[in-house]
């Protein structure tokens, strides 16, 4: 959903980037970089520093989001760095959700199923665009809203960050059975 706001704010995140081109910093660095900022995020939620995890975890994600412009914008883009932006977005949903878990700041059960849903819509897309679906980037919780509904509830203290865990999961199984139609529509014989 928020992927459509990507043209909206290219503007601004070329602008962040521009130094680092010039600089020489590679994508493949940037998209490691994003990862260590997130798995800090991580670790501060296992820590039960919710609020702080979650401002580490946003400046990780927009550093997610640096990656691939700094890729487009020097001309770097390449199929080794597309699979490794995703592959470390997975670590790095799987490891917040674990530290989270880990910190007891939501029901672990619960979280697993969170898990469960995040990565099975991450999956999706990537099985569906392989049998030739084209871009499956549909339903409420991609990336950034799971995100970002994350972050707005661990801002608002330990003792919400699993009704944050809980929502998320509820969008992204539904967004599960969203990926499942569409991919049905395109990929039926
Ligand atoms: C350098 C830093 C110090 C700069 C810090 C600046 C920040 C403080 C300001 C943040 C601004 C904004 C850029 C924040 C971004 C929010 C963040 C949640 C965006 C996360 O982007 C994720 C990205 C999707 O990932 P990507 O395409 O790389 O990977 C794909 C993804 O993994 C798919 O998974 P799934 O299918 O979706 O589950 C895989 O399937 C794919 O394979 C894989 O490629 O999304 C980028 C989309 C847009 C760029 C995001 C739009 C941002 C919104 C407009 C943000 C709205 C503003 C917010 C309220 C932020 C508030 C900021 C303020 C400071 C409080
Ligand atoms: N190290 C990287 C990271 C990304 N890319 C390219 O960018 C695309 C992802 O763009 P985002 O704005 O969503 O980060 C990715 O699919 C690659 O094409 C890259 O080449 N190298
Ligand atoms: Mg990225
Ligand atoms: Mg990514």
């Amino acid at each position: 959903m928020l992927n459509r706001y990507r043209e909206n704010v290219k503007g601004y995140l070329e602008a962040i980037v521009k130094p680092l081109a010039k600089a020489g910093v590679t994508p493949n660095t940037i998209t490691f970089i994003g990862l260590l900022i997130s798995l800090l995020g991580a670790y501060l939620f296992y820590l039960q520093r919710p609020r702080l995890a979650a401002v580490i975890l946003l400046i990780g994600s927009a550093i997610d989001a640096l990656d691939g412009t700094l890729a487009r914008m020097t001309g770097k883009t390449s199929r080794f760095g597309a699979f490794l932006d995703s592959t470390f977005d997975r670590i790095s949903d799987g490891a917040v959700l674990f530290g989270i878990a880990l910190g007891n700041l939501a029901d672990w059960r619960l979280t697993f199923l969170t898990f469960m849903g995040a990565y099975l819509v991450s999956y999706e897309r990537c099985r569906a665009e392989l049998a030739g679906s084209g871009t499956l980037a549909v339903g409420i919780a991609e990336r950034a809203e799971r995100l970002l509904i994350l972050m707005a509830f661990s801002l608002a203290g330990a003792e919400y960050v699993k009704w944050g865990v809980y929502i998320v999961g509820v969008l992204a199984w539904i967004t599960v059975f969203q990926r499942m139609w569409a991919a049905y529509q395109r990929l039926k014989e």
